[in-house]
């Protein structure tokens, strides 16, 4: 697609806005360069907690939260980081100084169609799902496959079940069932209830998670069973604020009181497949990919080929003949540059 010409004037203000944008970064960097040794505190581990914009709230290894600077030259710091930081030796803010390598990053468009990071370091993706709205297999595999591609084991939360009648019992059994031979563990729990709450907890402990999930199956319900303070902690953080209008919180951690974090925040409820090739849907789908090299044709599509590895799977029930047709679903909403078509 060709670019768009721009006009003198269009040009001329862009490159203004560039100018203080590299203005204020070097300001920043200045006044932060005169938080000189003396006023820094010894450099230390901690974790991100929360993004205010210009400002991100840091949790050191004891427990202590703190506002900090960061250095204009870092990556764009997110919400699991784990970071080198100095506190302030009296009062004012820290100052982060160096982000400590992700072993998992969450993913998603900025609102020109980037990636950029949300979340790093999340090391479980509870994928909510409930009898209520309908549960579709297909709208399942999207978490799945985004949780197989970014690394991060995901478990299945069948929430609502006070809403698990006779009637729905046997298609709620097949969906669970489906999911448990592929090895993904299935919890069922009702928020209202209480049920099942228990085992919940337990598959929090000691593990940083995200819930993730269609709209309406009970996430943020599921947050606040499992976080009574939720609430209280956010108020802790931000009630310092002050700043303009960059104080839109991206993402937070949150401690729970059994042991272990939860990662929160709209954005990642939301997360989905972002730009993905046909062959990366493949392999989110552990059991496709584990066949894919093993076709008659090197170049097989999967679609109609004598010889295919995932079509014979199929056919001899090996594999589930659904969670194919949902790959194909979803291949066909990719377009030719491996990105989602959205309407
Ligand atoms: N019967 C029943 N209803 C529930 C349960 N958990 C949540 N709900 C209801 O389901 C609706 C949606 O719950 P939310 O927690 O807002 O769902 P969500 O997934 O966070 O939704 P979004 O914020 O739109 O993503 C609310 O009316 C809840 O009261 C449950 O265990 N049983
Ligand atoms: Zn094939």
């Amino acid at each position: 697609m060709a670019k768009r010409k721009l006009n003198r004037r269009q040009q001329w203000r862009i490159e203004k806005i560039q100018a203080e944008k590299r203005d204020r970064a070097q300001r920043r960097n200045a006044e932060l360069e005169t938080l000189v040794a003396d006023d820094l505190g010894d450099e230390q581990t901690g974790t991100i907690t929360a993004h205010f914009g210009q400002q991100v709230g840091v949790e050191s290894a004891d427990g202590e939260s703190m506002r900090c600077h960061f250095r204009a030259t870092l990556e764009q710091l997110v919400v699991g980081d784990r970071v080198i930081w100095q506190p302030p030796k009296s009062e004012g803010l820290g100052v982060v100084e160096a982000i400590e390598p992700r072993h998992t990053v969450l993913k998603r468009p900025d609102m020109y169609g980037n990636l950029k990071p949300v979340a790093a370091n999340v090391e479980q993706m509870l994928v909510v799902f409930a009898p209520l709205p309908t549960p579709s297999s297909a709208l399942l595999d999207r978490y799945l496959v985004a949780a197989e591609l970014s690394d991060i084991p995901a478990t299945l939360v069948l929430n609502k079940a006070d809403l698990i009648d006779e009637e729905l019992r046997p298609f709620i059994d097949d969906m669970k069932a489906l999911y448990q031979r592929l090895g993904y563990p299935v919890l069922e729990v009702s928020a209202h209830d209480s049920l099942g709450l228990a085992p919940l907890q337990e598959a929090l402990v000691g593990k940083t998670s995200v819930f993730v999930g269609q709209s309406g199956v009970g996430k943020s319900s599921l947050v606040n069973a499992v976080l009574p303070e939720a609430d209280l902690q956010v108020g802790d953080l931000s009630a310092s604020s002050g700043l303009g209008q960059h104080t839109t919180v991206t993402a937070r951690l949150f401690h729970l009181p059994t042991g272990g974090e939860l990662i929160d925040s709209p954005g990642i409820r939301e997360f989905g497949l972002w730009h993905i090739s046909e062959d990366e849907l493949l392999h989110g789908y552990r059991e496709l990919s584990d066949l894919a090299g093993h076709c008659k044709f090197r170049n097989c599509s999967h679609r109609n080929e004598p010889g295919c590895a995932l079509i014979m799977a199929a056919e001899s029930g090996e594999i589930s003949e659904e969670r194919l047709a949902n790959f194909y679903q979803i291949a066909d909403t990719l377009d030719e540059d491996g990105r989602e078509r959205y309407s």
